[in-house]
């Protein structure tokens, strides 16, 4: 059975957490399993050989500390807790800091090597403004000390809901986390922040998600694996669905032609590349399995858009910003074809936003913008500290999916999904990879898979082609290491 990959806000894991107190489970026996959680991979992954400083919050991450500590101390680990004060502990924490029986030392007189491992339980999905004072100062000390950092739940300073650092933020080796992961664990900085992230099954059942209704997901081939078009005996090229790519003129199609490359090699049956008569020669040379169109005026754009086999384009990539990619934009979007606005596509709109966002036509369009061109297009939402909330907004004013780039990409949907790319690879920035996304996009749109899962799928896909490759990847590589990625994901169906 395919898993959703579900995130959960802190606030929805809270109602997680409620709904299963309801259902008749103590909020201590899940402290307890979280704790065991804890303690279980500490041993796991460092051994029973380390001395284990164990570091205690104000609430039930802390809570969950003086059970994996107390439960260390059985296995015969060599363990101390360090707490702010003892006597503040309310329900499930106050239980659990009063079952560990020992002392308690100070955080302010916390110190550490690197041959301890620190056990980070100072503030989980309860953290609620910037850490300061004695809590930043432990988390200094940790990060100094070279000990590796084992987080519960998040590292302590990262803020579940935005992967932001507020204050001051442990770096941990290991972050274990409950039933399901948060977007802090997956946006950046906070990912940089987790180490290997676990998750482990406290006891929540599953159950509980169809009452929260979750709209955020890990991008993971389980959201849209089964939307993909697969492979079969019976289809032709046509089945495939026809890409159009927009090209600049002759000094400015090696844009186009990438995307035109990654959306062929990305599984569109047939590619053209519709180019003005500047560009034609240039083109030619370049081109083989990619047809070349020429397209010099609006009348031209509109014969292509009307033949409605051709059924996703791109625009933007090399194209030039202005009056003839606004033009060229509505032309496509009015008769209701599948649009990828990219690159100067996207600039082209950033003084007539409106022109775009209250377009005419009911194509699909997917906009991919990096943080710059968003901040054109979107000058007001710029600036929110939430990259899941920038996209989300941009997403449902534009009315299209937003891809907004980056080492955490993210994609939303006016409807509200949003999900968030954990395959990225830092061999993508480099110049013209966004121009491979854009053909990759393009693909899954020609083939007829929903403008959401067609993004999600082409981020996904565009960074595995590229992991295991640092530096030297350049965009040409990527869209010939495309195959190998579709054929393993269609062995897994
Ligand atoms: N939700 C669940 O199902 C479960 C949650 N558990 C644990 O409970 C944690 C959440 O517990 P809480 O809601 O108590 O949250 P936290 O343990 O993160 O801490 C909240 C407390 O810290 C204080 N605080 C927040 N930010 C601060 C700052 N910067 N400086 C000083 N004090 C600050 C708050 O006023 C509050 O008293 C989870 O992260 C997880 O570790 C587990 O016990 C198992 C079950
Ligand atoms: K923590």
């Amino acid at each position: 059975m395919t898993v959703i990959p579900h995130l959960l806000s802190p606030d929805e894991m809270a109602h997680a957490d409620r709904l299963t107190v309801e259902s008749g489970v103590p909020i201590l026996q899940l402290m307890e399993t979280a704790g065991n959680a804890v303690a279980t991979a500490v041993i796991d992954q460092f051994g029973w050989g380390r001395p284990v400083s164990v570091l205690a919050g104000p609430g039930n991450n802390g809570g969950d500390a003086f059970v994996a500590a107390r439960l260390l101390r059985e296995r015969g680990c060599d363990v101390e807790i360090f707490a702010g004060t003892t006597d503040r502990y309310t329900g499930a924490a106050a239980a659990s800091a009063q079952a560990w029986g020992s002392d308690v030392r100070l955080l302010r007189d916390f110190r550490t090597g690197p041959d301890t491992l620190i056990v980070d339980g100072l503030f989980g999905a309860g953290l609620s403004r910037p850490v300061d004072g004695e809590f930043a100062r432990t988390v200094e000390i940790a990060n100094a000390s070279r000990a590796p950092i084992l987080a519960i739940d998040i590292p302590s300073g990262i803020d579940g809901n935005t992967g932001e650092i507020r204050g001051a933020a442990m770096r941990a080796a290991l972050t274990v986390t409950f039933f399901r992961p948060k977007p802090g664990h997956l946006l950046l900085p906070g990912r940089a922040h987790c180490g290997e992230i676990r998750i482990a099954d406290i006891g929540i059942s599953s159950d509980v998600l169809a009452r929260i209704e979750p709209t955020t997901f890990a991008n993971e081939p389980a959201l849209w694996h089964a939307r993909l078009l697969a492979p079969s005996d019976t289809h032709h090229k046509y089945d495939r669905g026809h890409t159009v790519v927009l090209s600049g003129g002759a000094s400015h199609g090696g844009a186009a032609r990438l995307s035109a490359m990654a959306a062929l090699r990305g599984g569109a049956g047939l590619v053209t590349v519709a180019s003005p008569a500047s560009g034609l020669l240039v083109n030619a040379t370049h081109l083989d399995a990619i047809m070349l169109k020429r397209c010099d005026e609006e009348g031209d754009l509109r014969a292509l858009a009307e033949d409605r086999r051709l059924n996703a384009y791109v625009l933007g990539p090399g194209f030039g910003v202005g009056e003839k990619a606004r033009a060229s934009a509505g032309v496509i979007l009015k008769a209701g074809r599948a649009l990828v606005l990219d690159a100067d596509g996207l600039t082209s709109f950033q003084d007539v936003q409106r022109a775009l966002f209250e377009r005419e036509g009911a194509g699909p369009l997917v906009l991919t913008p990096h943080d710059g061109e968003f901040a054109r297009l979107f000058p007001d939402l710029a600036g929110l500290p939430s990259k899941l909330d920038r996209a989300r907004l941009a997403s449902r004013r534009a009315d299209a999916i937003v891809v907004l780039k980056g080492g955490d990409t993210v994609i939303a949907a006016p409807d509200g999904r949003a999900a968030i790319n954990e395959n990225g690879s830092p061999a993508l920035a480099t110049a013209g990879t966004g121009d491979v996304l854009t053909g990759l996009i393009a693909a899954q749109l020609a083939n007829g898979v929903p403008a959401f899962e067609a993004a999600c799928a082409a981020v996904w896909i565009h960074a595995c082609a590229a992991s295991g490759f640092g530096t030297g990847l350049i965009a040409e590589d990527l869209p010939r290491l495309v195959p190998r990625v579709l054929a393993t994901l269609h062995q897994e169906r």
